[in-house]
């Protein structure tokens, strides 16, 4: 069985509520990109998608979000370049190593507002630990076999983590209510 990810393999280190964020760091042995973040990150959580960045031989993402505003390209954002130009999420990776270091959305969305970024390329502690696996059946189209997925979901069942094939229920609701309200639905107890 591949590692699921390294920060959750071996069980969930909690985070502290009470951690003012830090710095990340792209894994170049030189000129390293450097993004600092004002905040904790929210809504951690294992991504199984293809577009995620993931750590070498991990099967999952771990990404959180921040407010935009809290987050700061300090060193070498030249090296940056957006991995797919054309997703919801702009992906800014190193052009380097390949690490992405933050991820933007630049139109009308739910998560607008939000960057997404990985803080295991952070080397302080106190990050919050993930919250939940999503996009848990995607893996199946990155070439993991189907019949692995029990296991797969059991692993994150024994971490202490629920697994959706979307989004956590609360994030699904946000993008659902944001759509309802672009069409101009309006909200009624049915
Ligand atoms: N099954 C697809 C799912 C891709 C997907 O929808 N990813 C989610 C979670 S990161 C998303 O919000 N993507 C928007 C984007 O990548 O811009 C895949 O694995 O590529
Ligand atoms: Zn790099
Ligand atoms: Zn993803």
């Amino acid at each position: 069985m591949p590692s699921i990810h390294p920060l959750i393999d071996k069980g969930l280190i909690k985070g502290d509520p009470n951690f003012p964020g830090g710095r990340l760091l792209c894994r170049c042995s030189s000129n390293q990109v450097i993004v600092g973040l004002k905040s904790n990150v929210a809504h951690n959580h294992a991504c199984g998608c293809s577009k995620c960045w993931k750590p070498e031989g991990a099967l999952f993402s771990v990404v959180g979000v921040v407010p935009r505003e809290n987050l700061t390209v300090e060193k070498n954002e030249s090296k940056l370049k957006i991995v797919d130009p054309t997703a919801v999420i702009l992906r800014h990776a190193c052009r380097e190593c390949g690490v992405h270091m933050f991820g933007r959305i630049e139109t009308a969305h739910a998560f607008h507002g939000l960057d997404f970024v990985h803080s295991e390329l952070s080397d302080q502690s106190g990050w919050q630990e993930p919250q939940f696996a999503g996009f848990v059946s995607s893996i199946i189209e990155q070439g993991f076999d189907p019949k692995g997925m029990d296991e797969v979901r059991s692993k994150f069942k024994s971490a202490g983590l629920e697994t959706y094939d979307a989004l956590s229920p609360p994030l699904m609701d946000l993008l659902a209510t944001f759509a309802a309200q672009k069409a101009g639905v309006k909200f009624s107890n049915l």
